[in-house]
């Protein structure tokens, strides 16, 4: 198992990619299920779960094919509509090829995805949505079985805001008979992503980008092309290393107006940060200033920005807190920040933390991956090597993170175990 060795205490300067986002690539990858024609993406990350939802749809008879920076998926010869646990335990969002398999073909069989390290993730709400369109779904020995002859239009208020479950819902509502309405829909730019491309390949969806999403069924659906949307997460994890580290650096292929909340957070740490259309770049001369947070859905905080948050709030110069309102269990960071000399402490979904002037290397590991993000920034700003273990987790969502940190000035290498 590969692991990263940092060697901290490098100012940060240079300039980075960023890579497509993943929770956009995945919902996408699986519109190649909803039609016949070619879906030509482009930006699409070079990711461990990206691999993972391509072998699934492969192994469903999507043909793959790469042409210079494109993907082309064609679903013309789709005839397995089974998920295997297998696949789903290593990526909850296989849990997507659900609504897009009944609504094209009648039928699905999808591995229940099960508790992972962040929380219990039930995905009650996709099951739920999909009954209401008409599907009869059943669940047996861990599997989801749902069938329909044909889904119908429907009301559908979720009873909490799910983003998957939206994007799920979404893609089944475009080939249902009439109408349908998603209320309590989630706004995250990901599922706006998706629906710009779903409208691309001939869909009617109204209301994007607000929580109610209206939905016009049509026939069929065709190919199109789709550039997917740079990463916020990766994004905001740079501009927190930086944050960490200090220094002077742009990112590009990356945009400000989908991370505004995690960004105005960054400014109030301390940093300049000036953008573009498709850059940002950030200076950060001083120690950082902690500040307190609370995790919502779009546009509010991320949640998958709070681990990485949290490693910039230990080396302030003050106390902040951190709440965690989405997930039940995403402290896991909390107890291998303080192996680094951090002073955090939890009490329920709140994380205490005393700024401390440095950190200090030390092994570490993560069981999930915003948590070794955090592990990553920690470690670039600590005095020493840290060895951050177990990063698989890392590799299911940052592209070739360590390359580009080491383009910019850190001391990290991966060594294989
Ligand atoms: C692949 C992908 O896009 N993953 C993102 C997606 O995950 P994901 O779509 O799985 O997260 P949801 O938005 O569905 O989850 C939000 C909350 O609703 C709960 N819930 C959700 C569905 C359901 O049927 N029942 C239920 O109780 C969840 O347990 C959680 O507490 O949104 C999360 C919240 O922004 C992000 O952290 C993940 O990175
Ligand atoms: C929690 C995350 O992803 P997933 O929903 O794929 O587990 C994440 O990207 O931080």
């Amino acid at each position: 198992m590969d692991k990263l060795i940092i060697n901290g205490g490098y100012r940060l300067e240079g300039e980075i990619a960023i890579s497509g986002a993943k929770n956009a690539a995945l919902p996408i990858l699986c519109t190649s299920l909803l039609t016949s024609d070619d879906i030509e993406l482009t930006n699409v990350p070079e990711l461990k779960d990206v691999q993972t939802m391509l072998n699934l749809l492969e192994q469903m008879g999507v043909r793959i094919r790469k042409e210079d920076d494109k993907l082309i998926l064609n679903g013309s010869a789709v005839n397995n509509f089974y998920a295997p646990y297998e696949m789903v335990k290593t990526m909850r969002a296989a849990i997507l090829v659900l609504c897009p398999l009944v609504a094209r073909f009648g039928e699905a069989k999808v591995s229940l995805p099960g508790g992972c390290a962040i929380g219990s993730r039930p995905v009650e709400q996709h099951i739920k949505g999909l009954r209401a369109l008409g599907a009869e779904v059943q669940i047996e020995g861990g599997y989801i079985l749902a069938r329909a002859k044909k889904l119908k239009g429907t009301r559908i208020v979720t009873d909490m805001i799910t983003v998957t479950g939206t994007e799920n819902l979404l893609m089944a509502a475009t080939l249902a008979e009439g109408e349908t309405i998603i209320k309590n829909a989630a706004r995250e730019p990901e599922v706006t992503d998706l629906a710009l491309l779903l409208i691309k390949m001939g869909a009617k969806i109204e209301g994007i980008g607000t929580d109610r999403l209206v939905i016009h069924g049509v026939d069929r659906l065709h190919g199109a092309k789709h550039e997917v949307i740079p990463d916020r997460i990766e994004t905001g994890t740079f501009l927190c290393a930086v944050a960490a580290t200090g220094g002077d650096v742009t990112l590009t292929k990356t945009r400000d107006n989908i991370l505004e909340s995690a960004l105005n957070k960054i400014r109030e740490m301390g940093a300049e940060i000036a953008s573009g259309t498709d850059w940002i770049h950030i200076k950060m001369n001083q120690r950082p200033k902690g500040v307190n947070f609370r995790t919502t859905e779009y546009p509010g905080f991320p949640t998958d920005m709070q681990a990485q948050f949290m490693a910039v709030n230990c080396l302030a110069e003050d106390a902040s807190h951190v709440i965690e309102t989405i997930f039940e269990n995403r402290f896991m960071h909390v107890q291998e920040l303080n192996r680094l000399g951090a002073r955090i402490k939890t009490e329920g979904n709140t994380a205490f933390i005393t700024g401390v002037g440095k950190l200090v290397g030390a092994p570490v590991m993560a069981t999930d991956l915003r948590a070794s993000a955090s592990l990553v920034i920690a470690g670039l700003a600590a005095q020493g090597e840290t060895h951050v273990n177990r990063i698989y987790h890392l590799d299911r969502g940052y592209d070739q993170m360590e390359v580009k940190l080491t383009a910019v000035g850190a001391n990290i290498k991966r060594v294989k175990e």
